[in-house]
């Protein structure tokens, strides 16, 4: 250590004054203070970030690991008995034995859930089924997004309230006049362009229960499992009417039938044949709307889409200028802006921007000011957010990419 700092090389010349070695030392200590300053914040910064990719990674890394697991099937415990196990498969209702070790046998009694393997080994015990239910439906009694939140798509948002709001409202005209009421809409578009927002403002304006169900969570849990599930998510809606069902991710249960013939296909079509017979059986469904929506319309099996089922098919585009300029006031609302920011402006320079886009951009100019030891926040803000922004969209590509490669 002390070799370090006889190597350090003095601002001062050796034949200056004793005051002028200390005028010196003080300058190179202001000079080094700045210095540190400065990469205190960096690593800071730094280690923000790197938080930041060792989440994402952890992610990608499970959801890898998830896709290259093999489906496990569901099954009932319904006897234990000295030779192994008797359970019954969901689905195809089987029964059958299986050997299990001590360990497994003191953990499970009958009627308990148990998710097997390909060979009907039990891989673990399942949680109690209306955790399931809980991971897989989202319930919100009167969502709080109104029509005045969502900017840019106002067609869309006219032909949504004409198609699903009425029958809510007054399902009884519909009676007295002698028709069907229209069953539901599907959405469809890019992501982060305001679909579950207009189902959740739907539901808020007429009082009614939103249930959201995604897709994808649906044929990704255990086999057996999906098509229980629809079936649940029908009766909760019934037992709460007047109800919002919203499917997100509709492709995930309703996808175009492929060649390949695994138990995950034969699981998917289970799940969507109990969809389609739900959304068929009218007469019994009450005052419901069924809300679904995709970013995947050309994969939609055609099944989906007959008449009968979806009665609109709305595309919910990226915004076009003046709709970005709506959105970027509607999340900006709330903040301390600057008086010389014009989102007029603004909208032109994102000009690739969905809804969500903008709401990050809002918040991350907010951030800029922050750091910047500022509460009001400026033009350069939002132009800096929306780079930043840009910027991290290509790395995730970029890391996903890997990831999966
Ligand atoms: N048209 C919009 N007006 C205002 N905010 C929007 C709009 N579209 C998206 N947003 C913002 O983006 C967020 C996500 O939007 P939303 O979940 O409705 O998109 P989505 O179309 O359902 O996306 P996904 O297909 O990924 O499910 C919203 O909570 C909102 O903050």
């Amino acid at each position: 250590m002390s070799d370090a700092v006889d190597d350090v090389e003095m601002p001062y010349d050796e034949n200056a004054s004793q005051q002028e070695k200390v005028e010196a030392l003080r300058e190179r200590l202001e000079v080094l203070e700045g210095q540190n300053e400065e990469m205190r914040d960096k690593l800071l910064d730094a280690s923000a970030e790197n938080n930041k990719y060792q989440q994402k990674l952890e992610r990608l890394t499970h959801e890898n690991k998830k896709l290259k697991q093999s489906p496990l099937f569901v099954a009932t415990v319904q006897e234990l008995t000295n030779e192994g196990i008797v359970i019954k498969q969901h689905g195809n209702n089987q029964e059958a034995l299986t050997e299990v070790t001590d360990e497994t046998r003191g953990r499970v009694e009958p009627d308990d859930r148990v998710a097997v393997n390909n060979s009907l080994s039990i891989v673990k015990v399942l949680d109690d089924e209306t955790d399931v239910r809980a991971r897989v439906m989202q319930v919100e009694h009167k969502p709080d997004v109104g029509y005045a939140d969502i900017g840019g798509i106002d067609e869309q948002m006219e032909e949504v309230r004409e198609t699903v709001e009425l029958p809510l409202k007054s399902p009884e005209m519909f009676d007295e006049v002698g028709i069907d009421p229209p069953s539901g809409v599907l959405l469809y578009g890019p992501p982060g362009t305001g679909k579950t927002m207009l189902a959740k403002a739907v539901a808020n304006q007429t009082d009614a229960t939103f249930i959201k169900m995604a897709g994808s969570e649906l044929v990704h849990k255990f086999i057996g499992e999906g098509a229980k599930l629809v079936r649940d998510l029908f009766e909760l809606a019934r037992q709460s009417q007047p109800a919002v069902i919203f499917i997100d991710e509709i492709d995930a249960i309703a996808a175009k039938r492929t060649e390949s013939k695994t138990s995950g296909d034969a699981e998917v079509q289970r799940t969507m044949m109990q969809l389609l017979s739900e959304m068929d059986g009218f007469d019994e469904r009450g005052n419901i709307s069924i809300i679904a929506a995709t970013n995947r319309f050309d994969m939609l099996d055609r099944a989906i889409l007959r008449p009968g089922r979806f009665d609109r098919l709305i595309e919910v585009p990226k915004p076009d200028a003046e709709g970005r300029e709506m959105i970027f006031q509607i999340h900006t609302r709330s903040m301390n802006v600057a008086d010389g920011v014009d989102y007029e402006a603004l909208a032109e320079v994102a000009d690739d921007a969905s809804g969500a886009d903008i709401k990050a951009i809002c918040t991350e100019a907010g951030m800029f000011a922050i750091r910047d030891d500022r509460t009001e926040v400026r033009m350069e803000d939002f132009e800096q957010a929306w780079e930043k922004i840009q910027q991290e969209s290509d790395a995730d590509e970029e890391a996903v990419s890997k990831t999966f490669a």
